[in-house]
């Protein structure tokens, strides 16, 4: 899929936002090795907290459909310029996306900025850190 068609997905997402208290609407489309597209919007909570990015909506409605392979992400706001994920959907994408795998972060102007996973989040805490406490 082309990444012009990824992004107009995300912004099919953001229509979808539930924005009742910040009126920030949001959406996301991360695209599956085999060509599937889950999207995701931002869903806010009368308890603020509880509040849910659109980009983490999209990461955990593949992985609790069964998907893990990513091979793109696109996400767009009403921003000045692209949009910017906050820091927790940073880390979730770097769970499970690949440190090269494409980022197209995009506004309703049509600017684009493409980045990697490794970019958002240099030095990310990762499954390895683990692993060295853990080892015997
Ligand atoms: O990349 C971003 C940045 C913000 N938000 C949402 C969270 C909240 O609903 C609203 C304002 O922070 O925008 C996202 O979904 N993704
Ligand atoms: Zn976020």
């Amino acid at each position: 899929m082309e990444k012009e068609q990824l992004m107009e997905e995300a912004k099919t997402a953001r229509e979808r936002a539930y924005v009742p208290y910040s009126k920030f609407k949001v959406g996301a489309a991360l695209l599956t090795a085999d060509g599937k597209v889950y999207h995701g919007c931002n869903i806010e909570n009368a308890g603020y907290s509880m509040t849910n990015c659109a980009e983490r909506t999209a990461m955990f409605k593949a992985v609790s459909e069964g998907d893990r392979k990513f091979t793109a992400l696109a996400v767009v706001a009403e921003t000045k310029g692209p949009v910017s994920p906050c820091g927790a959907c940073r880390q979730v994408i770097a769970e499970f996306c690949a440190p090269d795998m494409p980022v197209y972060l995009t506004n309703l102007n049509g600017d684009v900025q493409e980045t990697t996973v490794s970019e958002l989040l240099p030095g990310a805490f990762s499954t390895e850190d683990l692993e060295y406490a853990a080892r015997k």
